[in-house]
């Protein structure tokens, strides 16, 4: 029976589609570190996590034999994606299901920032009955600046304008401006006009230190910033600089460079004592109706791989979308992408004398991806010589 391994609370919906897919399902509600999540997947064939957990090149190093990884929320930079290529370990997210959880709280930040609610109920929670229309303002009119124009960028950028907002962005690749959104050429271009900036970057490498002090210096007077995109994108430190000083009049943080690993865990961060600032605990994606939408996705990603290695929505492997095997047994072959080796497959099989019943091939990078349904369940020594071909990274018969 495969097993398999949910970390970090995934929605229990999840374990019950594995379960009746026939896999061993244990389930944790916290992430793990490197040194426990290599001790529990001893005999694991896929795991799922979410942000917190790291599956690192260590931890894959350790394990070759996990299959997949099931990433149940957007962001893959958890996960050494070119290493688990590498080693033949397929791993998928679920790219769109929480991107409207997402957008609906930065709306309720901007709106709440732009009427300093955090402000106003420190005030009244403290005895202060503070009735002022100083600093607070209405949305519609204002300029929202979006950088990261994604799959949480642009439904923000169509929401935000229905509440009347005029929306800039700014984002590395050519992108549609939906409805009048204008795209700005450059970071800066869209600092110095927008009176609020909210960040929906992924969580590529090269985006850690991406907004700190230069960045801040060139908001507005009085805007308002927003992160929920990774906590390493932000310099809270600046940020902190501009709150106190007076430029900037108030902020939302959901993600934060160091997390704790589950729920009931301390946390501390010196934006504490700011008055007009909201802080979550990296609940973006966090409403039953993305985390239930999560659960059935990703669990169906992994079910169609274990069962017809299916790599279709795959972040690291060749895709190619498999329907029911059409032989005796499925030849799922990945290799490094190099000439000849779909010919010595089937080479080999010709050999010995195994029909092709169908065949499926897909490239990209540096790997090749061939999924053949055979006649016949191919002997030892054939499988023996599917697997010396020169390139093969990992061969699973799937019947
Ligand atoms: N807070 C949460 O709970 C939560 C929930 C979901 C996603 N996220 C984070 O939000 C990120 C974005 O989600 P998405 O679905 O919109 O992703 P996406 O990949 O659809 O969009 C990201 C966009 O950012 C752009 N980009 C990347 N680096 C950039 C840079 N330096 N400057 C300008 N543009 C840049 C990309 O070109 C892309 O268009 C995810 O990768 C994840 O890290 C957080
Ligand atoms: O990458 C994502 O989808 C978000 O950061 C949500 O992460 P989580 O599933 O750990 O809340």
């Amino acid at each position: 029976m495969p097993k398999a391994l949910l970390l970090e609370n995934i929605h229990p919906d999840a374990a019950k589609s594995l379960r009746d897919h026939g896999f061993e399902v244990e389930t944790m509600k916290g992430a793990l570190s490197e040194d426990e999540l290599i001790d529990a997947l001893d005999g694991v064939d896929v795991v799922g996590v979410r942000s917190k957990t790291n599956v690192t090149r260590r931890v894959l190093e350790a394990r070759p034999t996990l299959s997949a990884v099931g990433c149940f929320c957007i962001g893959t930079n958890q996960v050494d994606l070119g290493f688990a290529g590498e080693q033949g370990i397929a791993v998928f997210n679920a790219p769109y299901s929480n991107t409207r959880s997402v957008v609906e709280l930065v709306l309720c930040d901007i709106i709440c920032l732009m009427r300093r609610i955090p402000a106003h109920t420190h005030h009244l929670k403290h005895g202060v009955w503070d009735k002022t229309a100083t600093g607070s303002h209405e949305v519609r009119g204002k300029t929202l600046g979006i950088i990261g124009y994604g799959n949480i960028g642009s439904q923000l950028s169509v929401l935000a304008e229905a509440l009347g907002m005029r929306v800039v962005f700014y984002d590395l690749e050519e992108k549609l401006a939906l409805g009048n959104a204008h795209r700005c050429a450059t970071l800066n271009e869209l600092l110095e006009q927008s009176d609020a900036v909210t960040i929906h970057v992924d969580g590529r490498k090269s985006n850690t230190g991406f907004f700190g002090e230069d960045q801040f210096a060139h908001m507005k007077q009085d805007a308002i910033f927003i992160n929920a995109s990774r906590g390493f994108v932000a310099d809270l430190g600046a940020l902190k600089q501009h709150l106190d000083s007076g430029h900037l009049s108030g902020a939302a943080v959901d993600v934060f460079p160091v997390e704790p690993k589950k729920t009931g865990d301390p946390f501390e961060t010196a934006l504490a004592d700011e008055d007009n600032m909201i802080l979550t605990p990296h609940i973006g994606g966090s409403t039953l109706e993305a985390q239930e939408a999560i659960g059935h996705f990703v669990s169906q990603r992994l079910e169609d791989y274990w069962e017809k290695g299916s790599t279709s929505l795959s972040v690291n492997l060749p895709q190619i979308n498999l329907g029911a095997n059409r032989g005796v047994a499925r030849i799922a072959h990945l290799h490094a992408n190099l000439p000849g080796v779909l010919a010595h497959v089937n080479r080999v099989l010709g050999e010995e004398n195994i029909n092709i019943a169908a065949q499926s091939l897909g490239t990209e990078g540096e790997l090749g991806y061939v999924v053949t349904d055979v006649s016949q369940r191919p002997s030892k020594a054939a499988l023996e010589a599917l697997r010396s071909i020169e390139g093969t990274i990992r061969m699973r018969v799937i019947s």
